[in-house]
C-alpha cells in the first residue's frame, strides 16, 4: 500500500478527529482479507440519476460474493443534522449556511466510512451527488492521501426525461424529505432541487481529473466509459454495473417437481420425478401458459428432475450445469440419518457452519455462490426468466435477490411445488410464493437448536398453512 501523501488538510482533519483515523493507528497492513486494500466507491451525479439504486444493488452483489460492503447515504446524514427539510432553497449554491451544513455532513459521513473500513469493512459505497470537482478533491485527499485506500468514482449520467421522471415518481416523492407535502408540491420542489445542483454540476472529465479512477454510466447502461480502473475489485464492479438494467421484468424460481429421491429422503443423485412430481410439472406448464409471459426463457440444470419438470413448458429452454444441485461428495444419495450414523463428525460440522462446510469430495454453499456468479450475471442481463433448479442452488439465488446473509442463506425456505415470483420494485424486490395444489414431501431441515436435534431428515407433507407468506423485501 502506498504511503499517505503529505496531509494538506491536516488542521482541518484534526479538528474533526481525523488524527484518530490515521492508518498507522489502526495497522491497516495486517488485513488478511480477500480485498487486500479497503475501497471507497463514490457515486457522482445529479439527483434522480439512480445513484442510490446503483449503490444498494452493488452493495448487495458484493456482499453476496463475500466482500463486506456497506452504503453510506449522505442524504441520511443531512436529514439527521437538520431538524426538518426546508424546501429546495436549502440546496441553492448561494445559501451559505446550508452549504456549511452540507460540507459538515459530508465530512461526518466520510469519517464514518473510514471508521467502518478500519474496523474490517472492505468496500464502502459513498452515496452522494459528489457533483463538484472541489468535493471530489476533498474525498481523494481523505480517502487516498490520508488513509491510503483505493477510490473509484461511479458517475451516473442521464438525459432521458422519461427515466428521470420515473425515478422521481418511484422513490423521490415518497422520501422522508417530503413527508409533509402533497405529491405535486413534492414533484415541483424536487425539480427545483435538481436545477440548483445543475448550476454547479461538473461531470468527470478525462482531461481535467486525469488522476482519478472512475466509470461513467450513460442512460442506465446505454454507454459506459471507464478511466484508469485499478485492480480486481474495480474490474468486477465495472463488469457488474455494465450488466444490470432497469427494464421491468419478472423472475420465476422453482425447484423441480418432487423426485423419487425426495420421496425416500435421499440427497443429491439424478433421479426422475415421482407421480406427484409429474403432476407438478403439468400444473407448472399450465400456470406458465396462463400467465402469457412476454419473451419468457426457461433455464434448468443438467439433471433429469429439472428437465422433466419443464418438458411441456412452451418457451425457449437452456440447460446450465452451474444450476446443478450442491455436490454432496461422499454423502451423495444418502439420507440425513444415514450420514449422521456413518459420518457423525461430518454431520456435526455441517450443522455448526452450514455455509462454509464442504462435503468431502463435494461442495459447500460458499462454493455454490462462486459457481453461480456467471448465472446471476447473465440473469441480470435478461428479461423474464423461469429458473428451474434445486433446493441449495435456489437458496443462493434467493439470498442474492433478498440480500440475505451467509448465516441465513443455507436455511432459506424453498419448498417443493411452489413458484417464487420476484418482481423488482424501487430499491427492493417483491416476493410472492405461489403454491400449486399438489402435495410434496418437505425436504427442509431446520437449523438445529442443539447438536442432538431430532428433526433430522423429517419428511412431512407441505400444507398451504406451512407455505411461506408473501411480502416485499427491501434491499
Ligand atoms: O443443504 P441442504 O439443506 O442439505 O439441502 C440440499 C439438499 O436438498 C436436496 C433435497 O434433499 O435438493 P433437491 O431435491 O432440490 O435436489 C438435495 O439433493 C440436496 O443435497
Amino acid at each position: 500500500m502506498a504511503a499517505p501523501a503529505e496531509d494538506k488538510n491536516n488542521d482541518n482533519m484534526k479538528s474533526l478527529g481525523w488524527k484518530f483515523l490515521h492508518k498507522e493507528t489502526f495497522g491497516i497492513g495486517e488485513r488478511a482479507n480477500y480485498v487486500n486494500s479497503p475501497h471507497v466507491i463514490a457515486m457522482v451525479g445529479l439527483p434522480a440519476r439512480g445513484k442510490t439504486y446503483i449503490s444498494k444493488k452493488l452493495s448487495r452483489y458484493l456482499n453476496w460474493i463475500g466482500i463486506n460492503t456497506k452504503v453510506f447515504n449522505l442524504g441520511e446524514y443531512r436529514r439527521h443534522a437538520t431538524d426538518a427539510y426546508r424546501s429546495h432553497e436549502f440546496f441553492r449554491p448561494d445559501n451559505e449556511v446550508a452549504m456549511a451544513i452540507r460540507q459538515h455532513c459530508a465530512e461526518m459521513a466520510l469519517q464514518d466510512v473510514c471508521q467502518w473500513l478500519e474496523n474490517g469493512g472492505e468496500v464502502a459505497v459513498f452515496d452522494a451527488t459528489n457533483s463538484t470537482r472541489e468535493r471530489r478533491r476533498m474525498i481523494k485527499d481523505i480517502i487516498v492521501n490520508k488513509m491510503g485506500y483505493k477510490l473509484f468514482f461511479v458517475e451516473s449520467i442521464c438525459d432521458d426525461p422519461q427515466i428521470i421522471e420515473q425515478n422521481i415518481m418511484e422513490v423521490k416523492v415518497s422520501s422522508p424529505d417530503y413527508r409533509n407535502m402533497n405529491m405535486d408540491e413534492a414533484l415541483n420542489d424536487f425539480r427545483l432541487r435538481i436545477e440548483h445542483y445543475q448550476e454547479r454540476y461538473e461531470p468527470l472529465v478525462e482531461e481535467i481529473e486525469t488522476d482519478l479512477s472512475y466509470m461513467k454510466i450513460y442512460n442506465t447502461g446505454e454507454k459506459v466509459v471507464v478511466h484508469k480502473h485499478e485492480g480486481h475489485i474495480q474490474s468486477r464492479i465495472v463488469y457488474y454495473l455494465m450488466n444490470i438494467h432497469i427494464t421491468p421484468r419478472t423472475i420465476y424460481l422453482t425447484r423441480h417437481g418432487e423426485s423419487e429421491h425426495n420421496l425416500k429422503g435421499l440427497i443429491g443423485g439424478d433421479s426422475v420425478l415421482s407421480d406427484r412430481g409429474r403432476r407438478y410439472s403439468q400444473a407448472l406448464s399450465k400456470y406458465i401458459q396462463e400467465q402469457q409471459i412476454e419473451g419468457l426463457r426457461v433455464w434448468t440444470s443438467w439433471l433429469k428432475r429439472t428437465i422433466q419438470t419443464v418438458a411441456d413448458v412452451n418457451a425457449p429452454q437452456e440447460r446450465w450445469k452451474a444450476l446443478n444441485e450442491i455436490d454432496a461428495g461422499i454423502c451423495e444419495e444418502m439420507t440425513y440419518e444415514q450420514i449422521q450414523a456413518k459420518f457423525p463428525e461430518e454431520f456435526k460440522a455441517r450443522d455448526q457452519n452450514k455455509f462454509a462446510y464442504r462435503y468431502p469430495r463435494g461442495e459447500s454453499y460458499e462454493d455454490l455462490v462462486v459457481r453461480l456468479e456467471p448465472v446471476m450475471m447473465e440473469l441480470e442481463r435478461q428479461g423474464n426468466v423461469l429458473v428451474v433448479s434445486h433446493q441449495a442452488v435456489l437458496r443462493c439465488v434467493l439470498a442474492y435477490f433478498l440480500d440475505k446473509s451467509a448465516d441465513e442463506l443455507p436455511y432459506l425456505k424453498v419448498p417443493l411445488h411452489t413458484i417464487i415470483k420476484l418482481t423488482p420494485v424501487a430499491y427492493g424486490c417483491k416476493v410472492e410464493h405461489i403454491k400449486l395444489p399438489i402435495d410434496a414431501v418437505d425436504t427442509h431441515r431446520a437449523k438445529p437448536e442443539m447438536p442432538e436435534d431430532d428433526s433430522a431428515g423429517s419428511s412431512t407433507v407441505v400444507t398451504p398453512d406451512d407455505s411461506p407468506t408473501n411480502g416485499t423485501c427491501s434491499r
